[in-house]
């Protein structure tokens, strides 16, 4: 596979991950709005290099998570224990790093806000 045929399959990925999972869409909404209140707030360069890691970092978590339920639904469609655990383990790394994002997300914002307010 050539560069450009990785980088096309890699950004129909992308896509394919942002159009059908409800998880997807909400982490792409979030990356948004922080973004938008990061320009307002003029965030410095550090500030910037953060936050992008957080989000980059979260959305491409949760299309492994993605990948990894689809995987186990393929191999394994009926109820399995050993595929529920695989699955909450994947769903829970997800819940580990969105709550070290919410609590990055206070120590960026809160300090920034409240100067705003005055
Ligand atoms: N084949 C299975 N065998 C056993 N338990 C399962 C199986 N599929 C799902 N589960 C259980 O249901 C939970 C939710 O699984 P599901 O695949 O619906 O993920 P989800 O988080 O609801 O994602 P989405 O809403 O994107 O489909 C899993 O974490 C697991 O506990």
């Amino acid at each position: 596979m050539n560069e450009l045929r990785s980088f096309q399959v890699a950004f129909r990925g992308i896509l394919t991950a942002s159009r059908d999972e409800k998880h997807m869409k909400f982490h792409l909404v979030a990356a948004v709005l922080t973004t938008g209140a990061a320009l307002w707030l003029e965030f410095s360069a550090v500030e910037w290099i953060v936050l992008i890691l957080v989000i980059s970092g979260m959305l491409a978590l949760e299309m492994i998570n993605t990948a990894i339920e689809k995987l186990v639904d393929l191999v394994e469609p009926e109820w399995n224990e050993l595929a529920g655990k695989i699955k909450d383990i994947a769903a829970g790394a997800c819940l580990v790093y969105a709550c070290g994002a919410a609590v990055i997300g206070c120590i960026l914002y809160i300090p920034k806000l409240l100067a705003w307010l005055g």
